[in-house]
């Protein structure tokens, strides 16, 4: 579903990544490990279309991503790739509800019908409660729950999560990572998932281990 061959990437003089090939399925939860500074975000930036690679390829269901203008870049991206980062990104004057359904508005999707499915995916993640929260209103945990709620709500082949719970406590951890399984048992749902939490990264369905700008 995601291929990646022979990908590069410098910035400068500094050779970040050195031939990175890669193949990921659907369905599958895969972890991206290695000690600071190995490239993985830069990995995670390139596979999820937000950074060019100097040499090598992507494709995304398919598509070869360096085939497409930044117009049709930006609409792929939007349709088919869920992101969520360590700070949950959430706009602070929006509720939850709101902030959940803004991509599906930036793709043209009917307001009234998108804000039933953030209201069913905030169901889903145990957050039936807090539809009209704003960011502030909620605890670290459930901010992250809405800013995977974004992520989902227009049902992208792929979500690339950068130290999803890199600023949670271990409880609300464990919680997510309950919910990448469940995500993937009940919707076949892939992640992509950069992390220093190697609990996470031990119950992947894969662990890919970086170092130096190469898989190990
Ligand atoms: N935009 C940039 N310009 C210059 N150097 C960069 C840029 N982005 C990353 N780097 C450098 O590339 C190297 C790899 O960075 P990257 O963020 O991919 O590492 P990482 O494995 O994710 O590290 P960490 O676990 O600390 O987040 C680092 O030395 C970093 O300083």
């Amino acid at each position: 579903m995601i291929t990646a061959r022979g990908i590069k990437k410098q910035f400068g003089d500094l050779q970040v990544l050195k031939g990175i090939d890669l193949d990921i399925r659907q369905g599958e939860v895969v972890s991206i490990v290695g000690p600071s500074g190995a490239g993985k975000t830069t990995l995670l930036q390139i596979l999820g279309t937000l950074d060019k690679p100097n040499a090598g390829e992507v494709s995304v269901n398919n598509i070869a991503i360096q085939q497409l203008s930044e117009k049709e870049l930006s609409r792929f991206r939007n349709a088919n790739i869920g992101f969520v980062f360590q700070f949950h990104q959430l706009l602070p004057e929006f509720n939850a509800v709101e902030n959940i359904i803004l991509p599906a508005l930036i793709a043209g999707k009917n307001k009234a019908k998108s804000e039933e499915k953030a209201r069913s995916l905030l169901a889903f993640l145990n957050l039936h409660d807090r539809e009209t929260h704003k960011p502030a209103e909620l605890s670290g945990g459930e901010k992250q729950r809405v800013a995977i709620a974004r992520a989902l709500i227009n049902d992208p082949a792929v979500v690339f999560a950068d130290e999803p719970t890199g600023s949670l406590d271990s409880q609300n951890q464990e919680e997510l990572h309950k919910l990448f399984f469940k995500l993937r048992d009940e919707f076949k749902q892939t992640f992509v998932i950069v992390t220093h939490d190697l609990h996470l990264a031990h119950r992947s369905d894969r662990e890919i281990k970086m170092k130096d700008g190469y898989i190990e």
